[in-house]
């Protein structure tokens, strides 16, 4: 956290990125479950930048090929960006709410430019990236990390005015169990680090997570947590639109984040894709916002 004892939340409303409605009350749940309250039981000074307006038609139906709402998710985006950019300059650390995962192509956008060698870590069940000749979807939020890799539609991909938004060598991928074949390929060409639920079963989270912060530690000079909650098993986190079983424990993911706020190399987050329709009485919404504590400093003693 870099000493920023500030955190500033944008709430990002929008179910655009995919075609289940509900996850755009992801802001609206994480706040219930008092995620602000925490963050300053924590010390932190808090400042809520508020949810942006995100103006929806009544119908926008997906065709296979095509980008699904893409002028919708590019100018929401696009606002996103300037207004984490603003954030950061102000020296505090970001804290994005989503939202389907198609949001981190805006607070990615308005965090690159402030660094030479932006590090990432996508805790997810999907490595989200796709692009419109590889998706089994057309749903922009399977492919938010090929845009910031600079893949993909160039309305996208140009979001900030600036491209690619990171190196594949800055990138590391967690928890990784739905993999779609151009996804595979790419990860493959590009070299990508990825630590699939194979790899986790094998190594257990402890070294995965120090191997990930020895990694990016070493060549990075700040690093974004785009958190999506499908990561987690959906044991845990069953609020979500595309749940896959055999996923990442709760506990896991608390010394995961444990051990990245202990090595202080986070520098802003996102935390997407909870969906109260398909959640339990707001389960995932509290899961998240005990995580985001983890991630922030909190302690068990
Ligand atoms: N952020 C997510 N939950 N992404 C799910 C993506 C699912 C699938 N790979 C697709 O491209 O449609
Ligand atoms: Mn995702
Ligand atoms: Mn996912």
């Amino acid at each position: 956290m870099n000493k920023i004892k500030q955190v500033s939340i944008v709430g990002v409303p929008m179910d655009l990125g995919q075609l289940r409605r509900g996850v755009d009350m992801g802001p609206s749940a994480l706040r219930y479950a008092g995620l602000i309250e925490e963050i300053v039981r924590l010390g932190y000074q808090v400042k809520d930048a508020g949810d942006l307006v995100i103006e929806r038609e009544a119908t926008n139906p997906s065709e296979k090929g095509r980008l699904v709402n893409l002028n919708e998710v590019v100018s929401v985006n696009s606002e996103l960006q300037e207004k984490v950019d603003r954030i950061h300059e102000d020296g505090v650390f970001p804290l994005i709410l989503g939202g389907d995962h198609s949001v981190s192509i805006g607070s990615i956008a308005g965090i690159a430019k402030h660094y030479n060698n932006l590090g990432v870590i996508w805790y997810d069940a999907h490595p989200d990236l796709n692009t419109i000749e590889t998706s089994p979807s057309g749903n922009i939020h399977g492919m938010p990390l090929a845009v910031n890799l600079g893949i993909g539609h160039p309305s996208l991909v140009n979001i900030g005015g600036y491209a690619p938004k990171i190196k594949p060598e800055n990138l590391v991928i967690i928890g990784a169990r739905s993999i779609d074949e151009g996804e595979r390929e790419l990860i493959l060409e590009k070299g990508i680090k990825v630590y699939t639920m194979h790899e986790i079963d094998r190594l257990g989270m402890t070294t995965v997570m120090e191997e990930t912060v020895e990694y990016l530690a070493e060549k990075t000079d700040g690093v974004h947590l785009s958190l999506d909650l499908d990561g987690v098993d959906p044991i845990y986190a069953p609020g979500v639109g595309t749940p896959v079983m055999g996923g990442i424990t709760y506990r896991e993911t608390h010394l995961a984040l444990e051990m990245l706020a202990e090595a202080n190399i986070i520098t802003s987050a996102d935390c997407v894709e909870i969906n109260p329709i398909l959640d339990n009485k707001n389960q995932t919404a509290e899961v998240a916002t005990a995580l985001i504590s983890s991630l922030l400093g909190k302690k068990l003693l």
